[in-house]
């Protein structure tokens, strides 16, 4: 169980993200600025909340009351960033191998051929960044987190920089990878219909200020009935 409960002033508002994600995929939906992206980063360790508590299960990542603030490394959080921040000098195996925790090197290699075959990069091995398709990239990038073997699971728009075909093709692909990894997922979207097919429950977040969570089904009935409300 992941349980987030933080506040950061920021130029506009002060964030104050409070949720549980159980065993299950949590979106966070919300307009641009919201603070969508700056919840993830505080709770994989990039940033820092003014105060609060970030815990999953029995490990404390954050409590600025017992000045507890581990290290990114050490949070076993595994981050998918927009545009995936891949290492542009890197091959795709030295991407993949760069998000290795440490391992005896036979081990390492294995796990690398595993990674590889797993996310479709055969072939791919030796290529850099700058030469493969949005959706390589993407597969790039996941299995970069995979390799860290992650307990919590970070996606920020994973669809933003595909067009929309791709976009609705890799749909069921990141879904199958979310049920594979069956842990806790947090998911930043501001497109209602991706949530709906990613995410079990939504905690919708405006001006830095999350809403309590709801199910994503009825959050998606809601959210199309004040579309047709407009038209
Ligand atoms: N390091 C920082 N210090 C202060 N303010 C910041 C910092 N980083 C981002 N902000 C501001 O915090 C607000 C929330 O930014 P954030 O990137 O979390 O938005 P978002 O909801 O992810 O938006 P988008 O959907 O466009 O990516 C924005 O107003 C942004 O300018």
């Amino acid at each position: 169980m992941l349980y987030v409960d933080i506040e950061k002033r920021l130029d506009r508002f002060t964030l104050k993200a409070r949720f549980r994600c159980d065993h299950n995929t949590l979106a966070l939906f919300g307009a641009s600025g919201a603070g969508k992206s700056m919840t993830l980063k505080c709770i994989s360790g990039i940033e820092k909340p003014d105060r609060g508590v970030i815990q999953f299960n029995d490990r404390v990542l954050f409590d600025s009351e017992k000045r507890i603030d581990l290290l990114p490394q050490k949070r076993r959080v595994g981050y998918l960033f927009q545009e995936y921040a891949l290492f542009p000098n890197m091959t795709v195996s030295g991407n993949i191998a760069a998000g290795m925790r440490k391992l005896p090197k036979a081990k390492r290699e294995q796990k690398l051929r595993e990674l590889i075959e797993r996310f479709r990069l055969s072939g791919l091995e030796n290529r850099r960044p700058d030469s493969l398709s949005g959706g390589e990239k993407q597969r790039v990038a996941l299995a970069r987190i995979f390799a860290s073997s992650p307990e919590v699971l970070l996606l920020d728009e994973p669809f933003s920089s595909l067009d929309t075909l791709l976009k609705y093709q890799l749909i069921p692909y990141i879904r199958d990878i979310i049920d594979d990894f069956g842990g806790e997922t947090i998911m930043v979207s501001h497109d209602i219909d991706e949530v709906r097919q990613l995410c079990a429950e939504v905690s919708p977040i405006t001006d830095g200020v999350t809403q309590e969570t709801v199910d994503s089904g009825i959050y998606y009935q809601k959210i199309k009935k004040q579309y047709e409300d407009l038209k």
